[in-house]
């Protein structure tokens, strides 16, 4: 069920090797974190040799209809060799029959999906990996929210969304370009209809334009992720 991405991958320690070494780098096998147990942590003691323990990221990359998602998450999870989970693959059946039909969900529809990519990241974690990457239209702020209870019983996990933008027009060409996807063209205005971008005071989106080629859009992506990642290993050793 899960996407693509390598079932393994480097630890983060050295973030300007994971740089120059883009693309490809060599898959690197690791051990499973023993602090983390079905998604809460064990043990969350400073470990005896005084380091802090290591942070562990979900990543949600986020947008509507045709804005880029998976593009973008699969160029990250095989950049950082996390996995990838796509979220279009989470809907159930009844959910794919009323999107291909062109009826939008509902938030009802969406309950169910939100808590299974969820828990499905969490189990990614739980498995040992430093991070996981999702793709998630989370149009509205109570769908993020859903998400955010992540880190309430994972301590150390740091949740991020990563929220693609791009005018309806442009999503309406792109959407009407791609073939063999459930989401029709027909689909792209009932996504802005109920879009809620995200707003300055949430301080865990990252926005990035996407009205521009995809090379530059994921460049910038992988960028700011590592940046991130290294501003939240610099806070933690203040
Ligand atoms: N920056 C970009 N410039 C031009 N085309 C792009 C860009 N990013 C993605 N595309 C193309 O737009 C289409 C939609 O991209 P993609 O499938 O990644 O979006 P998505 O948000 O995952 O869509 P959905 O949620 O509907 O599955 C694809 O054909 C993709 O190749
Ligand atoms: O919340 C939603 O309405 C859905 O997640 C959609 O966004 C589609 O799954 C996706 O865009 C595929 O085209």
């Amino acid at each position: 069920m899960n996407g693509s991405g390598p079932s393994s991958g480097p630890s983060l320690s050295n973030l300007s090797a994971v740089r120059q070494s883009l693309p490809p780098s060599p898959k690197v096998a690791r051990l499973p974190n023993p602090s983390l147990t079905n998604g809460v942590r064990t043990n969350g003691a400073t470990p005896a040799n005084g380091s802090l323990e290591k942070e562990h990221h979900i990543w949600l990359v986020t947008g509507p209809a045709g804005c880029g998602k998976s593009t973008v998450a699969k160029y990250l999870a095989n950049s950082l060799h996390w996995p990838y989970i796509e979220g279009d693959e989470y809907h159930p059946k009844a959910n794919v029959d009323k999107m291909s039909a062109g009826i939008p969900l509902t938030d009802a529809d969406r309950w169910d999906w939100l808590t299974a990519l969820r828990d499905s990241s969490i189990h990614e974690l739980d498995q040992g990996h430093d991070g996981v990457v999702l793709t998630c239209s989370a149009l509205k702020r109570k769908y993020r929210d859903v998400i955010r209870v992540a880190p309430y019983f994972t301590p150390n996990l740091r949740l991020h969304f990563i929220y693609l933008d791009a005018p309806e027009d442009l999503l309406l060409q792109r959407v009407l370009a791609r073939k063999n996807h459930y989401m029709g063209a027909n689909m792209v205005h009932s996504q802005f209809d109920i879009l809620e971008p995200p707003t300055s005071d949430e301080v865990d989106v990252i926005s990035i334009d996407v009205s521009r080629p995809a090379d530059s859009v994921m460049a910038e992506a992988l960028d700011r992720v590592l940046n991130t990642i290294h501003e939240t290993k610099a806070n933690l050793q203040k």
